[in-house]
């Protein structure tokens, strides 16, 4: 066959000679010397010359060995042959034309192909597209740019100067200074090299050459191995030609470098990578055992690998010309090395989830989405790429057969190095990534992890962080799986609640529990989930819970010996109370009312984890549970004995009383840094004392008597006894009674009151009770809405007559009666 003809053949000994200079010290500093003022630089460009470069010292390079070897021998000796040439423009053309024919031929080998395109990369100047295009149709041969880069070196250096200019223009823009001098020491020096070799080709300066690309540049590279050492003189005429160029590049109107940042953060981001990437990242990547690592490698390289040279020889010249500017664009983003993708990755992918066109600084970040708009844009372009993008072994001389598949199949190739046609998709690390409803969610950190979920923050691609919320089903029994899902369900009820938190987007995988849900049906509840399932939530993102606020607190004041600060504790409960009035008033029962489920978002608290929450039935103010739920600790009597019967025989319900029962358990732990069952370790121990109506709840003394009535109207055993969430709201210690004008007797009683608890000195329970009946007799006490009712103004009697029996007790103790 033609293409078996025109394989390659082993480099001629005789190239060997042509070598290019070797790294050294004295080339680290001419690497410097990039940076340095034109007229520096080409001292140092004519002081390299003169150094002697032993050939030894090249061979042991590493940078530079592989990729002389590779270079086939036809194409070595057209760079030869090129160079000799003086009439650049005619052989330009003439080179084109076999080459194109010479599309049959079988692909270098892939590594070699990529792996030079990243060392071409890591020198790559900023693009011109005004100019790309230009170049493109004339001396760019796409097949050229990469399979045969000493010709194409030969076709560019001929024409166009422009590495030296790219360099130069390199050295006078500063962001562009600090690339050029990151670069590695061989890198610095083959740019030295590069500058010499333009001498001898160069005769023909016209205003294209100034506009030539980094491909030119990676063309020059390649020559620098094969070219012949030139006369001082005609270089130093060359370069002066050259500078004279520069200045008229620089002195030209900005729409040439209108696009020259995308590029150099391309650049930019492919030089941080340092040498030791540019050798070996195309396939070992694949092998990498980061995953961090891989999966963006993998990206790009697939992306990269699909723009190759046999993607492009294909191409008809009106594409080429119609796309050339982006073409090279593409393939300067695909020559990138992949932690150019890493990077950027996230930003992009969800882009393309969506389906959405990535902008330019997109492209300039991410090579792969540079490289998946050119597979768009170069359609027509045949599926050679794919051969070439396939790890060495997976070569396959009989996909150089022009057909041109459809795209699906020519992605498949893309993505399988065995040849199997699997489609090609992107294999996010799921460690790393979440999709929800088909959007990408970059993975900050987890959060927490609660009984039936683990909790991570998130960063989405529009950049607002987020906390996702993931629960597994699998193995999980229908009845809770339709529960959790119902979060959602109560969430999407609770939407624009500001004291609730926002339900930004979710998932179910499991469909049919999703619709069973929705629709309220639930057909296998006896069931377990045997599908690896799960929920996602995207959630408005907390900074911080109660739970650690609360213990940060209480850090503060076991420091500082203070005691609690009243307007700190009504500021946050009463956003706590009207939290849990909005779940209230929308007829929904928490059921799991806890500090670690209130959110600071923004400086508001807000009510989070609907996981057990329970829908009142319209007909009925209570819930019924098929078992005990929730945060033992905070748990009501009723809930501990839920379904169960009552003295009277009847059935033991939840409903909004059993959350305020919670609520006292939260306050009560925000006045005394523990919760009132905290004494009592185990379950059992729990479930005794709390289901005990005859056990009294200790309160140690404070300041404030609303504090303490105020736990004692959540806390009350009785649930009926207990306040509702409105009158919460309006409770003294909340809202301060405005001082009215008492009544003689109750100024007597408090007087007497008063007298009594001073003459009782340090005594604490005296005191104490004191004034738990100076509360009592207070007229915002009396005047509340709970003493309207007889059954409340026995009860209130009654409290006030224990209370003075246990006060005339402590007394007659204290006194020896
Ligand atoms: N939107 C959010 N923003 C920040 N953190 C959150 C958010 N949602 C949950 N968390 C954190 O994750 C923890 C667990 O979340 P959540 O309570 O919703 O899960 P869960 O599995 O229902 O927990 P549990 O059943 O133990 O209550 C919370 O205590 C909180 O610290």
């Amino acid at each position: 066959m033609d293409r078996e003809a025109n394989l390659p053949v082993p480099s001629a000994p005789p190239q060997r000679n042509l070598v290019r200079p070797v790294t050294n010290t004295a080339d680290t500093t001419s690497s410097s010397s990039s940076s340095s003022s034109p007229p520096d630089f080409l001292r140092h460009v004519q002081a390299a010359f003169k150094r002697h470069r032993p050939l030894g010292i090249m061979q042991t390079s590493n940078s530079t060995k592989p990729r002389r070897t590779l270079i086939p021998k036809r194409e070595a000796s057209r760079t030869v042959a090129s160079n000799a040439g003086p009439t650049t423009g005619t052989k330009n053309s003439q080179d084109l034309v076999p080459l194109s024919k010479d599309s049959t031929l079988p692909k270098k080998n892939p590594v070699t192909v990529i792996r030079e395109s990243h060392e071409d990369a890591s020198i790559t100047p900023p693009s011109f597209p005004g100019t790309i295009t230009k170049t493109f149709d004339e001396s760019f041969n796409p097949f050229d740019a990469q399979r045969e880069q000493p010709k194409s070196a030969i076709d560019t250096k001929e024409n166009n100067p422009m590495p030296l200019t790219c360099i130069e223009s390199q050295l006078v823009e500063g962001k562009r200074k600090v690339q050029f001098s990151t670069l590695n020491n061989t890198i610095s020096q083959e740019m030295e090299w590069d500058v010499s070799n333009q001498v001898e080709v160069s005769n023909v300066i016209n205003d294209e050459t100034k506009q030539q690309n980094f491909q030119n540049m990676e063309s020059d590279l390649t020559l620098r191995s094969d070219g012949a050492v030139p006369s001082l003189a005609k270089r130093t005429m060359v370069i002066q030609n050259q500078l004279h160029q520069l200045r008229n590049f620089l002195s030209q109107p900005a729409t040439q470098s209108s696009v020259v940042g995308p590029s150099c953060a391309t650049t930019t981001s492919v030089h941080s990578t340092s040498a030791p990437m540019l050798n070996s990242m195309t396939y070992c990547s694949r092998e990498s055992g980061s995953q961090a690592a891989v999966e963006p490698l993998r990206d790009a390289n697939a992306n990269s690998q699909s723009f190759t040279p046999g993607n492009l020889e294909q191409l008809s010249p009106p594409t080429l010309k119609d796309t050339s500017g982006m073409l090279i664009d593409l393939r300067a983003a695909a020559t990138q090395p992949s932690t150019s993708a890493i990077h950027s990755q996230f930003n992009d992918l969800p882009k393309e989830q969506q389906g959405g066109v990535p902008e330019v600084s997109d492209i300039a970040n991410n090579p792969s989405l540079v490289v998946d708009r050119s597979t768009k844009d170069i359609e027509p372009a045949d599926d050679g790429a794919d051969v070439q993008s396939q790890p060495p072994m997976s070569k396959n001389p009989s996909s150089d057969v022009k057909l041109e598949p459809p795209k699906h199949e020519k992605q498949e190739k893309v993505s399988s190095s065995k040849g199997a046609p699997v489609p090609r998709k992107r294999n996010l690390d799921p460690d790393l990534f979440f999709k929800v409803n088909g959007k990408l969610y970059q993975r900050l950190g987890k959060i927490g992890s609660g009984g039936s979920s683990e909790v991570h923050k998130v960063i989405s691609s529009d950049c607002t962080i987020y906390a996702l919320k993931k629960i597994k089903l699998k193995g999980r029994d229908y009845g809770t799986a339709y529960g959790f899902c119902q979060e959602i369900l109560y969430l999407n009820k609770l939407k624009r609640k500001n004291n609730i938190i926002q339900l930004i987007d979710y998932e179910v995988t499991d469909k049919t529990l999703l619709h069973e849900v929705m629709s309220g049906s639930v057909s296998n509840k006896d069931g377990r989930v045997k599908d690896d399932g799960c929920i996602y939530m995207v959630l408005e993102y907390g900074e911080i819970d109660l739970a650690h606020m609360l213990s940060q607190k209480w850090k503060e004041m076991d420091s500082s010996n203070q005691t609690i600060d009243e307007n700190w504790l009504r500021f946050y409960w009463q956003q706590i109370l009207q939290a849990v009035n909005t779940i209230h008033e929308e007829r929904i029962v928490h059921s799991d009312l806890k500090p670690a489920n209130f959110l600071l978002v923004k400086g508001s608290l807000k009510l989070i984890d609907f996981g057990i929450a329970k829908a009142i039935m319209s007909d009925t103010t209570n819930i019924q549970r098929d078992s005990q739920v929730g945060t033992l600790s905070y748990m009501s009597p009723e809930a501990f004995m839920c379904n169960e019967s009552d003295a009277n025989g009847n059935t033991i319900k939840c409903g909004r009383p059993s959350d305020i029962w919670s609520l006292g358990c939260i306050l009560y732990q925000m006045v005394y840094g523990r919760t009132p069952f905290s004494a009592y370790k185990t379950f059992w121990a729990k479930f005794k004392v709390i289901t005990d109506p005859n056990h009294d709840i200790t309160y140690e003394p404070v300041s404030n008597p609303w504090l303490l009535d105020l736990m004692k109207r959540c806390l009350a055993w009785e649930r009926n006894e207990r306040w509702r969430i409105p009158q919460l709201l309006q409770h003294p210690f909340l809202v301060p009674p405005v001082p009215t004008q008492q009544s003689e007797s109750q100024n007597q009683g408090c007087e007497l009151l008063q007298l009594v608890a001073e003459t009782c000195g340090n005594d604490q329970e005296t005191s104490m009770l004191c004034r738990e009946l100076q509360q009592l007799l207070n007229p915002g006490t009396l005047i509340s809405e709970s003493l309207t009712s007889r059954d409340q103004q026995y009860k209130l009697l009654s409290q006030m007559s224990k209370l003075c029996f246990q006060l005339r007790e402590c007394l007659a103790k204290s006194e020896g009666f």
